[in-house]
């Protein structure tokens, strides 16, 4: 359950943490979808400023791609540090009201599983 006090990130990040280091899931390959894309570059738009939510952000320019990098690195690291068997993080960046694009990833996500 999500608590309502937490950084949705910290939170995200926490779950992530479960997953990786859970004993049914050390031998499988992961696939992380970084959703609602679309939500951040609106509210970019809107003036909002990462460093006011995520003190860690510090001087990263608050641009998309870099945010977006910066908290693909944190999962990233969450996943090198409870991936004992050298299992990939398959990582997408998805806006699934975009159903197109969605489409096309949950395409390519189901090829690579087979
Ligand atoms: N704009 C936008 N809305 C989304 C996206 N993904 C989910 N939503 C909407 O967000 C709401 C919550 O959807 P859920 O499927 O519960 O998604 P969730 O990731 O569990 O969402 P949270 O409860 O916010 O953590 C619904 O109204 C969805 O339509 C997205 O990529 N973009």
């Amino acid at each position: 359950k999500e608590d309502p006090w937490m950084n949705r990130i910290d939170d995200s990040l926490q779950l992530f943490m479960q997953i990786c280091s859970n004993a049914l899931l050390k031998n499988v390959h992961l696939v992380l979808f970084l959703n609602k894309t679309d939500l951040l570059k609106v509210k970019l738009n809107t003036g909002l400023k990462v460093w006011k939510y995520i003190t860690s952000f510090g001087d990263w320019s608050n641009d998309y791609e870099t945010i977006v990098q910066y908290f693909h690195a944190h999962f990233l690291q969450v996943h090198r540090r409870n991936n004992e068997n050298c299992q990939v993080l398959y990582t997408h960046f998805t806006s699934v009201v975009d159903t197109k694009a969605t489409q096309h990833i949950i395409g390519n996500t189901r090829d690579s599983i087979l």
